[in-house]
C-alpha cells in the first residue's frame, strides 16, 4: 500500500493506493482511496485484508480522516468519530485496533508525524515478518525429520503472505525460509472462505515464487493430514489471547485438531501486534460475522434454498492447548506446552 499526497495531475486529494485483493489473480489492480467511508468500504469488502496489511491500512486511515477532516472543515470531535469508524472496520483482528491507536496518538503534532508512524508499522511489520521466517523455520527443522534433510510438505490456510502483511507473510513468510533453505517439497493452500483467499491469492503468491503446490478444498485438509501426507501445520492469526486461544480463518479449528489427532505441528505465525494481553482466553474474541450472502450465493448467484438461512462467521478460535508453536518476531513459543503468551511476552 502507497500514500500519495496530493499532486499535480493526480488525484487532487490525498490517497492510499492499494492492492485490489478481489481482483487476484486474474488483474494486478490497484485502489485508490480518498475518504474514510471508501477506505471503510475496501476494509469490508477484503480489498484489503489479512491482520497485519488491515492494521497498515488503519493506521493510514488517521491520515485520510485528518486530510479530509481539512477539507471539510470537521471539528475535532468529529475527526475522532470518523477514526473510531476506521478502527471499528473489522471487530476480530486486533493490529486494527492496535495500529490505529498508535498513530491517532500522534494526531496532535499533524499530519507528517501521523504519516512517519504509519511508516513505522509498516517498517516494524516487514522486519517482524523476516524474524518469524528464521524463528519458525529453524523450529520447524529441528521438530520434524532431524537428522534428515528431506523438504517438507506442509498445508496453509487463508492468505498470510505479502499480500495479508506489509510484505513477506507470517505464515507464508515462514514457507517462504523454507522454500529459500530448499526444504519444501509442496504446499497444500486451502481454498478459503467466503472470498477463496486460499485459491486466489495464497496460490497467486506460491506462483510468483516458484512453490510447488496444491489448492484443495478446507475440507479436504483434516483427510489430507490424517493420511500423512503433511508434515506441520502453519497458519497466521488474527488475534491471539493471553492463554494462545488463537482466531484465525474459520476453518483453522478442523486443521489443528487433525493435526492433533495425526501428531504433527500446527503451527502459528503472527506479529506480536496480533497478541492482544488484554484478552484473557478465546471465549472473549468477538468473531465478525458477515453477510449470509457469501455462503448463501456462489459468484452472485443463489445456489441455497430461498428459504434457506445463512451462518457465517469469517474466524474460529483454536484451543492454546492445540498450538504447538506460536512463532512471533521474538521467538518461539511451545504454547501446547505450557510457554504462554501471557506469561512469556509481557
Ligand atoms: C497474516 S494474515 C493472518 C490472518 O489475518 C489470516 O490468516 C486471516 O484469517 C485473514 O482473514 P481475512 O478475512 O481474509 O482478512
Amino acid at each position: 500500500m502507497t500514500w500519495t499526497a496530493a499532486a499535480a495531475g493526480g488525484t487532487p486529494y490525498p490517497s492510499l493506493s492499494l492492492i485490489d485483493q478481489t481482483a487476484l489473480p486474474h488483474t494486478l489492480e490497484r485502489l485508490d482511496v480518498t475518504t474514510v467511508d471508501q477506505l471503510i468500504d475496501a476494509i469490508v469488502r477484503l480489498v484489503v485484508r489479512g491482520a497485519p496489511a488491515i492494521g497498515a491500512a488503519g493506521g493510514y486511515g488517521v491520515a485520510l480522516a485528518m486530510a479530509q477532516a481539512e477539507r471539510e472543515g470537521w471539528g475535532r470531535d468529529r475527526l475522532d468519530a470518523e477514526i473510531a469508524r476506521v478502527r471499528a472496520a473489522r471487530p476480530t483482528a486486533v493490529n486494527l485496533m492496535v495500529c490505529v491507536d498508535r498513530v491517532a496518538a500522534r494526531v496532535d503534532e499533524g499530519i507528517t508525524a501521523v504519516l512517519a508512524e504509519a511508516d513505522a508499522v509498516v517498517r516494524e511489520d516487514l522486519e517482524a515478518n523476516h524474524a518469524m521466517g528464521a524463528h519458525g523455520a529453524d523450529w520447524l527443522l529441528k521438530r520434524v525429520g532431524p537428522g534428515t534433510d528431506r523438504p517438507l510438505r506442509v498445508l496453509t490456510h487463508c492468505n498470510t503472505g505479502a499480500l495479508a502483511t506489509a510484505g513477506w507473510g507470517t505464515a507464508l513468510g515462514v514457507i517462504r525460509e523454507l522454500h529459500a533453505r530448499g526444504r519444501i517439497e509442496a504446499v497444500y493452500a486451502d481454498e478459503t472462505r467466503p472470498l477463496l483467499q486460499g485459491a486466489r491469492l495464497t496460490a497467486w503468491e506460491l506462483v510468483q515464487e516458484g512453490i510447488p503446490h496444491y489448492v484443495q478444498a478446507d475440507g479436504a485438509a483434516a483427510g489430507t493430514i490424517l493420511r500423512g501426507e503433511v508434515d506441520a501445520a502453519i497458519v497466521g492469526a488474527d488475534r491471539i489471547a493471553a492463554n494462545g486461544d488463537t482466531a484465525n480463518k474459520v476453518g483453522t479449528v478442523a486443521v489443528a485438531l487433525a493435526c492433533a489427532h495425526a501428531g504433527i505441528p500446527f503451527m502459528v505465525a503472527a506479529p506480536t501486534t496480533t497478541v492482544d494481553l488484554a484478552t484473557a482466553t478465546g471465549d472473549a474474541i468477538h468473531i465478525e460475522l458477515r453477510g449470509e450472502d457469501e455462503v448463501l450465493e456462489w459468484a452472485g448467484v443463489r445456489t441455497a434454498p430461498a428459504a434457506s438461512r445463512g451462518h457465517n462467521p469469517a474466524f474460529d478460535v483454536t484451543p492454546g492447548s492445540l498450538v504447538t508453536a506460536l512463532v512471533t518476531e521474538r521467538g518461539v513459543l511451545e504454547v501446547g506446552a505450557g510457554e504462554l503468551p501471557g506469561d512469556r511476552l509481557k
